[in-house]
């Protein structure tokens, strides 16, 4: 039975990871969290790999926010993704871990990138603004496990999923992703009565929303190839329209004023579909549509709302 250790197992992506581990059976798995190890500490993190020893490293850990954490503390989501990387993928080496897969983001492609973007357009013009920091610290850890790969024969590779939303997710008010945001918003003006909701920008932006439980599928999809791509892109093909968003995310928690919209606020990229023929070629498509995520998102967000689980 392979050890793996899913780093960040706390968060909305690890622990959908941990559900898909336990769901396909044949992993021990290593879930610690801050109490257990920090991350951004050098010299903490290699002694816990190196008692551990794990075989296979997901790294899920990550300082994660939508547009307005990005570009409010920039030095944060820098330093501590780029430590958080350089600490696991050099930690994951010296005891002796054969597989690791490392998580990135979409927003490592140029702002002005070819629509859909190809893996290939990584670092061909300039990044967005908004998550330039972020941006950097992810193109580090995947050029790490492609160097580590080329130059000690590791078998180190990484995905790059679009957004993301799904259960356990972030509904901080300022903080948190676009789609936990409107969830909370449409919720908590449906509650009192509001006649209108704003959302933030202009609503023209494009996004791209891949269900968390479908990320899970993929990367264990991926740890299963036998010579997977660097890095591969994961997604769902399609995007929508902020505003398209919106009236979907208002459909389904039962608003039913108007949606306005703020431009005082950024729309950040003005697009980020990712091109996912290379993941599609391996065997691996997604399941769940938006109308079904965003339903399952609404009921882990009510639920979480009466257990006091909700991260708000
Ligand atoms: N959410 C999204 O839309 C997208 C996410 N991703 C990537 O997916 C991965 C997971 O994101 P997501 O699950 O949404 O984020 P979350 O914020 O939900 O989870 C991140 C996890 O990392 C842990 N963590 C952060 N810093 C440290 C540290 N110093 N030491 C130990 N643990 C730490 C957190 O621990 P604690 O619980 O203690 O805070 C938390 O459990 C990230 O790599 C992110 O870049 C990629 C594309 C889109
Ligand atoms: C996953 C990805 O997430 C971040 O990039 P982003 O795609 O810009 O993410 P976002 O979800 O915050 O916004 C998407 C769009 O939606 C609009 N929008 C409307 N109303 C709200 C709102 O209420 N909250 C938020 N956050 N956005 C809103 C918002 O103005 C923008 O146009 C990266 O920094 C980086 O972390 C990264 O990789």
């Amino acid at each position: 039975m392979k050890k793996i250790y899913i780093a960040g197992h706390r968060g909305m992506v690890g622990s959908a990871l941990v559900r898909e581990a336990e769901n396909r059976g044949g992993f021990e798995v290593l879930a610690a969290g801050r109490d257990r190890v920090d991350l951004c500490d050098q010299s903490d993190t290699f002694a816990f790999l190196a008692e551990e020893k794990p075989d296979i490293v997901i790294i899920a850990a990550a300082k994660v926010g939508g547009i307005h954490a990005n570009s409010t503390y920039p030095a944060d989501f820098i330093y501590e993704n780029l430590a958080i990387a350089a600490n696991l993928v050099e930690g994951s080496r010296q005891a002796g871990a054969g597989r690791v897969l490392f998580l990135g983001s979409s927003c490592i492609y140029p702002k002005m990138a070819p629509q859909p973007m190809p893996e290939d357009c990584l670092l061909t013009s300039p990044l967005e603004t908004t998550n330039e920091a972020y941006a950097i610290a992810k193109i580090a850890g995947l050029k790490m496990c492609q160097h580590y790969r080329a130059q000690h024969g590791l078998m180190y590779h990484s995905a790059m999923p679009t957004n993301l939303y799904g259960p356990g997710d972030n509904y901080h008010a300022e903080n948190s992703h676009v789609i936990p945001a409107l969830i909370r918003r449409f919720h908590e003006a449906k509650e009192a009565g509001a006649e209108s909701v704003a959302i933030w920008g202009t609503g023209t932006p494009r996004r791209e929303f891949l269900h968390v439980d479908d990320l899970a599928a993929a990367c264990f999809h991926l740890l299963k190839l036998e010579n997977p791509p660097d890095w591969v892109n994961v997604g769902v093909g399609d995007d929508v329209t902020i505003l398209q968003l919106a009236t979907l995310v208002a459909k389904t928690v039962g608003f039913e004023g108007t949606i306005e919209t703020d431009p005082s606020k950024p729309d950040g990229t003005p697009r980020k579909l990712l091109d996912i023929s290379r993941i599609r070629e391996t065997g691996w498509t997604p399941a769940i549509t938006l109308e079904t995520g965003l339903a399952g998102a609404y009921k882990d967000f009510l639920t979480s709302l009466e257990t006091g689980a909700a991260r708000l």
